[in-house]
């Protein structure tokens, strides 16, 4: 099945995200302030334009069925998903409304122009690809943090945990089920030329995934911050 391709495929990249500092510290309860603030206002910037790659599935869509799916998961990410960030920044002891006028750094702006590129192929199938690794990373790093007993009453991270872990039909882990079931259906139909597009569409959202872990943690801004965030100021 192309789900199980893909997992396979992706593991790898899931295990580098599973070592990775920032996602560590989750499980064992510390994480440095600036980099929860910088993740913070990466996300609140990179969830909004999820949400607008979202919306543009919608016109390609045959029935009403996938409409209110991908419909309901705009709203869960505008109205609950707000709830990790809430436990971030009562963390890092910072209001949430300071954190979310920040431009995209390097890697979320590829990270979103990625997701942009699978909108512009039109193809269903790539659009999923490049959007599923966002639910699909978090609810398993949630499982894993779960497993190893890091999910513990005494972590001030527990509820981001928990969020994520989910398998509520709204939430990332009943999103992902949905989702992978969605391709497979579609990969019926393609091509072996177009698994592979999908495939690879996939598999970079995942390295992005870790990537945006990284520059959170180590607050990988533009080198040249000032021009760049002058220029956007001028926009
Ligand atoms: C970058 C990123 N990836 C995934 C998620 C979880 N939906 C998120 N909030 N942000």
């Amino acid at each position: 099945m192309f789900s199980h391709q893909l997992v396979k495929e992706a593991n790898p990249i899931l295990e580098a995200i599973f070592d990775h500092p920032f996602v560590k510290g989750i499980g064992d309860g510390h994480v440095d302030d600036a980099a929860l603030k910088f993740y913070v206002q990466q996300d609140f910037q990179y969830l909004s334009e999820f949400i607008k790659i979202y919306a543009s599935i919608i016109p390609i869509l045959k029935d009403r069925e996938n409409m209110k799916f991908f419909a309901e998961n705009i709203d869960f990410i505008l109205n609950s998903e707000i709830h990790p960030h809430h436990v971030f920044c009562d963390i890092a002891n910072v209001t949430y409304e300071s954190l979310q006028h920040a431009t995209p750094s390097p890697k979320a702006y590829l990270y979103q122009s990625h997701m942009y590129r699978a909108v512009r192929t039109g193809s269903l199938a790539n659009i999923i690809c490049a959007l599923l690794p966002c639910p699909w990373t978090y609810n398993e790093i949630a499982k894993q943090l779960t497993a190893t007993g890091k999910n513990t009453a005494d972590n001030p991270f527990k509820s981001w945990i928990d969020f994520y872990l989910t398998d509520d039909e709204d939430a990332d882990g009943g999103l992902t089920q949905k989702l992978f079931k969605m391709l497979n259906e579609l990969s019926k139909d393609m091509s072996e030329e177009e698994i592979n597009e999908a495939k690879g569409f996939f598999l970079k959202s995942t390295e992005l995934e870790w990537e945006f872990w990284e520059q959170a943690f180590y607050q990988q801004d533009w080198r040249f911050t000032e021009i760049i965030h002058g220029g956007d100021n001028h926009e």
